[in-house]
């Protein structure tokens, strides 16, 4: 066939229709979504096309869905593309909607699954509440139980004593980065917990013969999954350095992770780790265990999930305190009554206890203040309805149309004027109130008082590692706080400094890390 501009015209048409008919459709349901939702405020659109989708992509998203809570109100309407978002920050709400069963996960992300392994598989943190899922979070679940995390606290403590040490070849003039150290102990308490292994991440900060490959590997690769996040044309874009390197340090972390799955086929875990748990999985397709291309992608969504939450969540606190002298007083005064206190005369404080984890009161009110401010999981909690009929909610308060997605931005009730009695003010006493995690004034929902304090998020999907989570802070935070007192370097611009670098990418941290003097309580 001859090629002619009759031709060419008549093949550009047909691209057109085709596009047409896929999009038109589209659009009219939203029109049509539009006119259900009209009667909630909202930020005005970018562009008629974008809707809000490059403001919602801002590093600060975190700050900017709270400005946009406190000004258009607990229940606001923004739009990605053609998708309608109702944004929802009223916590008896969120408590509503985040234990129905109506709504789910989106089914596929495909960065995060890129991280996970080389199948690109949903896992226990991105696939929908399917029956593998169930299968997963069944036996994670377990696996972080309270006598689980009891039987591997020494796992937890030895972990942090390392990093003590490396502070401690330290000294008060040099300036450490206290958010990639915290990261490196998380990872490493994970490996430990986990699957009874020390990945080596926090003593490669100071030894160069230490087997660091696991944080630089475990980083590089969730900043690639990061990047494909913001921008889904990345994986296409082979032609490009940082994107070849990115899939080849995403290949080096996979081989890691496939090295801790044959080592736990090689000998049976502990059986209170998390990997003796993920071996008695049986899979629903199968009937038996799972296999290594499902298995070793639960194990990364571990490391994934869990390292860089609890590692930056750390950091902030040490950043908070460190603005606050009082606060720190506090916590030095009920170390020193526990004996956790570094002293001229015992300048080992003994070593931390299970049961001592309870009775720190206080700065287990310090960790949740800073988490409360500093979430770091503050822009999770998409959900969508998968039934494909109308959600109705507070008994008819809230109706959302089948097709609209919902948005529970955790920051931004956190940092919501309605929720929080002047909520940017640093105040651990507010913790110390009984019911202070409680949503005001809202009604129990089947028993259960609706929390406003949501670090965690809520319901069938919330934070299955909050138990590890909890222990692992307030057991490191305990032993940093006894032995050492925090100053921020000056490199960080204070922390005006501070707050302009807060960035969100899969979690919230500040683009410069933390970098500050740690100051031994006891000279050497
Ligand atoms: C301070 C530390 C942590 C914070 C703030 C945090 C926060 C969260 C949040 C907000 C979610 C819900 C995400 C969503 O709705 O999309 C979540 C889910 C999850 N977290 Fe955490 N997390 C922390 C630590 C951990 C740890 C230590 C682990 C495991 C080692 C872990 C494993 C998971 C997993 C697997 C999920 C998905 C659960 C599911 O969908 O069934 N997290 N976390």
């Amino acid at each position: 066939m001859e090629f002619t501009p009759l031709l060419a015209i008549q093949g550009l048409a047909a691209l057109v229709a085709i596009i047409a008919s896929s999009y038109v459709p589209r659009l009219i349901k939203s029109f049509l979504l539009l006119q259900r939702i009209k009667q909630y405020p909202g930020p005005p659109p970018e562009s008629f096309v974008l809707g809000n989708t490059i403001l919602a992509k801002r590093q600060d998203r975190h700050r900017l869905f709270a400005e946009w809570s406190d000004k258009y109100g607990p229940v606001l309407r923004r739009r990605r593309l053609d998708t309608h978002v109702l944004q929802i920050t009223d916590p008896a709400l969120i408590a509503e909607a985040l234990r129905n069963k109506d709504l789910d996960k989106k089914p596929v992300n495909d960065a995060l699954n890129y991280f996970a392994g080389p199948h690109s598989l949903p896992t226990l943190l991105t696939s929908e509440s399917n029956a593998r899922w169930k299968g997963v979070r069944k036996a994670t679940a377990s696996a972080f139980s309270t006598a689980n995390m009891k039987a591997e606290f020494p796992n937890i403590r030895a972990a942090c004593s390392q990093l003590i040490e490396v502070l401690k070849s330290v000294g008060p003039d040099e300036v450490v980065d206290m958010d990639g150290a915290l990261c490196r102990e998380s990872l490493d308490v994970i490996g430990r917990v986990g699957f009874g292994k020390d990945m080596g991440a926090t003593r490669s900060l100071r030894n160069s013969d230490a087997p660091g490959q696991a944080m630089e590997a475990t980083s590089g690769a969730l900043l690639e999954a990061d990047r494909r996040l913001t921008d889904p044309t990345r994986r296409f874009q082979f032609w490009r350095k940082d994107v070849r390197e990115g899939e080849a340090i995403t290949k080096r972390f996979h081989s890691i992770m496939q090295s801790l799955v044959d080592g736990m086929h090689k000998e049976r875990p502990a059986e209170s780790s998390i990997a003796a748990h993920l071996l008695d999985i049986k899979d629903p397709e199968t009937g038996g265990p799972l296999d290594d291309k499902h298995l070793l992608p639960e194990v990364s969504t571990l490391f994934m999930a869990g390292f860089e939450t609890t590692g930056h969540t750390a950091a902030w606190v040490v950043f908070s305190v460190s603005q606050h002298p009082e606060v720190e007083a506090k916590i030095v005064e009920e170390l020193r009554q526990h004996d956790l206190l570094a002293t001229a005369e015992q300048p080992n404080p003994r070593a931390i206890q299970w049961d001592d984890i309870p009775k720190l009161t206080y700065l287990n009110a310090v960790i949740k203040e800073a988490m409360r401010l500093y979430p770091a999981g503050g822009v999770a909690s998409f959900r969508r309805i998968h039934t494909g009929k109308d959600l109705v909610l507070g008994g008819g308060k809230l109706v959302v149309p089948a097709g609209v997605a919902l948005h529970f931005p955790i920051t931004a009730v956190h940092h919501s004027t309605a929720v929080w009695e002047d909520p940017e003010a640093f105040s651990p006493e507010r913790f110390l109130e009984a019911g202070a995690e409680d949503a005001r004034g809202a009604e129990p929902l089947n028993g259960r008082k609706p929390q406003r304090f949501i670090p965690f998020s809520q319901g069938s999907r919330d934070c299955v590692g909050q138990t590890l989570a909890r222990l692992n802070l307030a057991t490191t935070l305990a032993q940093l706080f006894g032995n050492f007192s925090f100053r921020l370097a000056a490199e960080m611009g204070g922390p005006a400094g501070v707050r302009a670098s807060e960035i969100t990418s899969i979690t919230l941290s500040c683009a410069k890390g933390m970098k500050m003097h740690a100051i031994a309580r006891v000279k050497k």
